[in-house]
């Protein structure tokens, strides 16, 4: 399948700037093409254009095979940590191959690609582990197994020294060679690099200079326009020093080969196009090779999908046994805190605000416990999805179910250990239904405030995440204890206001499990005089709770869970379309 484009042009969203000027090309089945120019000539704008990676901003008309004919193997090495080579090659052919393969068919497939690859050796070896190299063409290894027509690499070589980088190209040369089309983004190539090309296309301040063969035709274009490559000299290196020194070459040179239209395998470009070119971007689908599509991935259901990617989440949860000890460490410490300092409290009428903090700091520490952690480790996570989803491993729906169930038995635990021992040593009454609820009502915060952090993860950076996490999280808390001793004269948009909060309504649930369902009498020390809080309808008269049903609270609880729910699933479709 070839891969052709006419009168492309990039901007950039928010500026405006023209990143692409018009630039025409073809890029041929069984031949390795180079996309090659200085720093920010639009290398990879043009890949991610073609490729379908990046969908705003473009105009032109391009063809490049269907969505599953294609894979983009982005510059950053985005690997599943925590898995072998193995397994995460055995993940992504239960996923790209269809069911009927066996786990024998798979293997030996897998085999022979990490054999071709020259990655049989790392079989065993954890992710993190591979050198750069071995991680570029693992991303290679895993690409292939669903039999891509088209491959797009942004930068493979970055990151490797000359041998590596010499070795990758030539495999991707002999790849390319048994009738793919493979394209790749690279700064500068050393000569044997340079070599290994079929064809490269050069760009220069967002233009087309060259578009050809390598070597003696470049050579011979430059001539042509009066630029005499030195004998010994790579060309590559040549043509990059003339556009950077001196500006006026990028015209001219453009010029000559009409902006890569004039090439001479260009001249039917938009005969191709015609078939099936719309106003903007046009994605033709073209008929694809029966053998090529054998091995793609098109028809793995949602159940095989949510099995295989919740099988790996949990590989992944038990072999990160440093997140899982640092979650225990933090609850362990934190229940410690919470005993120690609301010990035989809560069965203490003199001790009313006492009872309220507790509320309050049980709330606290769910959400912020809960909230934090995925605004920073998410995003990672979210660009790991993006590659994986772009490439036709799964859609998001498995993922995200897979994703929610994935996270349900580490925190139930956490939580009903925290519950237990600060329930325990508080001094709440020992009643089962009281306890449950107690525990309910921590449990659904928490996975609020979950969503929350997941939601902001899927959406920012880490960066930005953090900031925007604590920023979320301050007027939450504010509204959480606002006017609780002047709860009587609050104003009723006030009432509505702080019932947004999912802290606030935790609070109004805790504190109505402490007091209602049945309190009998809190105790008092016989050394205390005024001791009003000791009846449980005194405190709740005084919080103003005393009409409201314990369901009400749990109920918008059970409400900002579904509208975190929808809000983090939106926000990963809105990442994964951008
Ligand atoms: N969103 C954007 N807004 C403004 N300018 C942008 C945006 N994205 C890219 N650019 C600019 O477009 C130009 C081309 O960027 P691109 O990343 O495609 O270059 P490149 O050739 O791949 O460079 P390098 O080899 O250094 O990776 C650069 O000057 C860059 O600053």
């Amino acid at each position: 399948m070839e891969v052709c484009f006419e009168s492309l042009s990039v901007t950039a969203p928010v500026t405006g700037k023209q990143l692409l000027h018009d630039v025409s090309g073809r890029f041929l089945p069984g031949e390795l093409t180079g996309i090659l120019g200085p720093s920010g000539a639009g290398k990879t704008t043009l890949l991610n254009a073609i490729s379908g990676y990046r969908r705003s901003g473009i105009k032109g008309r391009i063809a490049a095979g269907t969505r599953r004919s294609r894979c983009y193997i982005g510059q950053e090495d985005l690997l599943a940590p925590y898995m072998t080579t193995g397994e995460l090659m055995d993940f992504a052919s239960r996923l790209k191959l269809p069911p009927t393969y066996t786990s024998k068919q798979r293997g030996i497939i897998i085999n022979e690609l990490l054999h071709h690859l020259g990655l049989e050796e790392c079989i065993d070896t954890r992710t993190e582990c591979l050198s750069g190299g071995q991680r570029k063409r693992l991303a290679i290894a895993l690409e292939l197994i669903s039999n891509p027509s088209i491959i797009f690499l942004d930068e493979p070589t970055s990151g490797l020294d000359i041998v590596a980088a010499s070795m990758l190209v030539r495999l991707l040369s002999q790849l390319s060679h048994t009738g793919r089309t493979i394209v790749v983004t690279i700064h500068q190539p050393s000569a044997t690099i340079f070599a290994l090309f079929d064809k490269v296309f050069f760009l220069a301040g967002g233009k087309c200079v060259y578009q050809g063969g390598p070597g003696a035709h470049l050579v011979h274009f430059l001539e042509q326009n009066n630029y005499i490559c030195p004998t010994h000299y790579n060309p590559a290196d040549y043509l990059i020093e003339i556009v950077e020194d001196d500006k006026k070459a990028i015209q001219l040179l453009s010029n000559a080969i009409e902006n890569g239209k004039g090439s001479w395998y260009c001249k039917d470009v938009a005969k191709t196009l015609e078939n099936g070119a719309g106003d903007n971007i046009n994605f033709i689908l073209m008929a694809s090779d029966p053998l090529i599509q054998k091995r793609s991935r098109d028809c793995t259901s949602f159940w095989i999908q949510f099995t295989v990617i919740l099988s790996r989440i949990i590989l992944q949860g038990k072999r990160n046994k440093t997140s899982l000890k640092i979650h225990l460490l933090h609850y362990s410490i934190c229940a410690f805190v919470m005993c120690t300092l609301f010990y035989q409290t809560a069965n203490n009428g003199s001790e009313f605000t006492s009872q309220l903090k507790l509320c309050i700091t049980m709330v606290l520490f769910h959400g912020y416990s809960q909230q934090m952690a995925p605004v920073v480790y998410y995003p990672f996570e979210v660009k790991l999805l993006k590659r994986e989803h772009f490439n036709q491993w799964y859609s998001l729906l498995p993922y995200y179910f897979a994703l929610k169930l994935s996270k349900i038995p580490i925190l139930t635990l956490l939580v009903w250990l925290h519950t237990l021992a600060v329930y325990y040593f508080s001094g709440l009454p020992w009643e089962l239904y009281r306890l449950v609820l107690f525990f309910a009502v921590s449990l659904m915060t928490s996975f609020v405030a979950m969503d929350l952090g997941l939601t902001i993860g899927a959406i920012f950076n880490a960066t930005n995440g953090a900031i925007i996490g604590a920023m979320t999280l301050a007027p939450l808390l504010g509204l959480a204890s606002y006017g609780f001793d002047f709860m009587r004269t609050v104003p009723f948009f006030m009432e509505f206001i702080v019932r947004l909060s999912f802290m606030r309504s935790g609070v109004y649930a805790l504190v109505l499990i402490i007091y209602s369902l049945g309190r009998e009498p809190l105790e008092c020390p016989e050394n205390i005089v005024h001791c009003h809080f000791s009846d449980p309808k005194v405190a709740l008269y005084f919080l103003n709770l005393q009409d409201i049903d314990i369901w009400r609270p749990i109920g918008d609880l059970i409400i900002n869970l579904c509208f975190f729910w929808l809000t983090f699933y939106l926000a990963l479709k809105w990442r994964l379309r951008k």
